[in-house]
């Protein structure tokens, strides 16, 4: 009889961008399956305290906090450096840390477009290439990017986060064709609109009744709704996925959502 292995237990993993929001619930919910976790952002003092709680906690995964920005390469190189050194391998890239500022195309300067495909775009290359090294030598690895469905739909006041959020997809879809013999598979996650503190700063948008994760449609996504997404996609579970996109939004409906107020149907 099959029985599914959703198992990360005794896998070291990176995710980017972990000191709030969708990272931390990746980097919380990879810990509690049993992988130890590297974690970074741009402030030890905001990174460090998600470490501490993971290593508080009685969860069976460790955490290593280092400060990262990762439009720096050499910061990106150090940090995997480190936590290889310190966990003894890497398995598993999660390169989620992005983001963005909401403005109409005719107001984004040409520092303001590049800052957005600097973060979203070069931050997952530095990350991808650098954890892709350590993974080839050791015959292999899962990366999974965090793009967005700002990737897949045009939406109003997002043309540098749209125009980087599609370039990972295909930096995703391209980079899985070349890297197959290295034994790296490599998957995307699209999220739709997910509660964290990231949207409520950028659209100020702050659920403070959150319906319960069973319901689909209806609703703002949870960082759990992604994090469960990602370690699937890091799992033996998803050994035959390589070089695709998981869109995960819920059923945003017109009119009842605030997808559809964002003009993300
Ligand atoms: C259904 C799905 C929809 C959900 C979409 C959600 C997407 C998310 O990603 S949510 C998480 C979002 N969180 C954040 O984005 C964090 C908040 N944002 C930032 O921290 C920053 O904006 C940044 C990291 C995205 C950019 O940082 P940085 O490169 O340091 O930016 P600078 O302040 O140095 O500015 C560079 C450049 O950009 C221009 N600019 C900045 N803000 C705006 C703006 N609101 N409107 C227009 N232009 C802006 C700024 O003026 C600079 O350009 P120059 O003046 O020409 O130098
Ligand atoms: N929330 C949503 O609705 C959606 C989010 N996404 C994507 O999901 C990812 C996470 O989003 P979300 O959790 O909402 O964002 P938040 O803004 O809540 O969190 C972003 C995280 O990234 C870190 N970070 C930002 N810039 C850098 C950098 N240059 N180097 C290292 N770390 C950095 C921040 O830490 P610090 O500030 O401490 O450096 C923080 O931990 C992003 O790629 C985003 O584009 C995609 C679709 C929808």
């Amino acid at each position: 009889m099959h029985e599914a292995d959703f198992g990360v237990a005794g896998e070291t993993a990176i995710v980017t961008g972990a000191s709030q929001g969708i990272g931390r619930s990746i980097a919380e919910t990879l810990a509690a399956g049993g992988a130890n976790v590297g974690i970074c952002s741009r402030e030890m003092d905001r990174v460090g305290p998600v470490a501490d709680e993971i290593n508080d906690s009685d969860v069976d995964g460790e955490a290593l906090a280092v400060e990262c920005n990762v439009r720096e390469r050499e910061q990106v190189e150090a940090f995997v450096e480190e936590v290889v050194e310190e966990f003894g391998g890497l398995d598993i890239m999660v390169n989620n840390a992005g983001g963005e500022f909401v403005a109409p195309f005719e107001d984004i300067s040409p520092n303001g477009f590049d800052s957005i495909l600097d973060l979203n775009v070069m931050g997952t290359v530095h990350g991808m290439q650098v954890a892709g090294e350590h993974m080839r030598e050791d015959g292999g690895g899962k990366i999974v990017n965090v793009a967005s469905v700002n990737g897949q739909h045009p939406a109003p006041n997002e043309s540098h986060y749209s125009t980087a959020k599609a370039g990972i997809i295909q930096l995703t879809e391209t980079v899985a064709t070349e890297w197959n013999d290295d034994g790296i598979r490599i998957n995307c996650v699209a999220p739709g609109l997910i509660q964290t503190p990231g949207v409520a700063e950028t659209l100020g948008i702050d659920s403070e009744d959150m319906p319960p994760r069973d319901q689909v449609d209806r609703r703002i996504g949870y960082g759990e709704d992604i994090a469960d997404v990602v370690q699937f996609l890091v799992s033996p579970a998803a050994a035959f996925m390589t070089g695709e996109t998981v869109t995960v939004k819920g059923v945003p409906r017109p009119g009842n959502s605030m997808q559809h107020d964002l003009g993300l149907q």
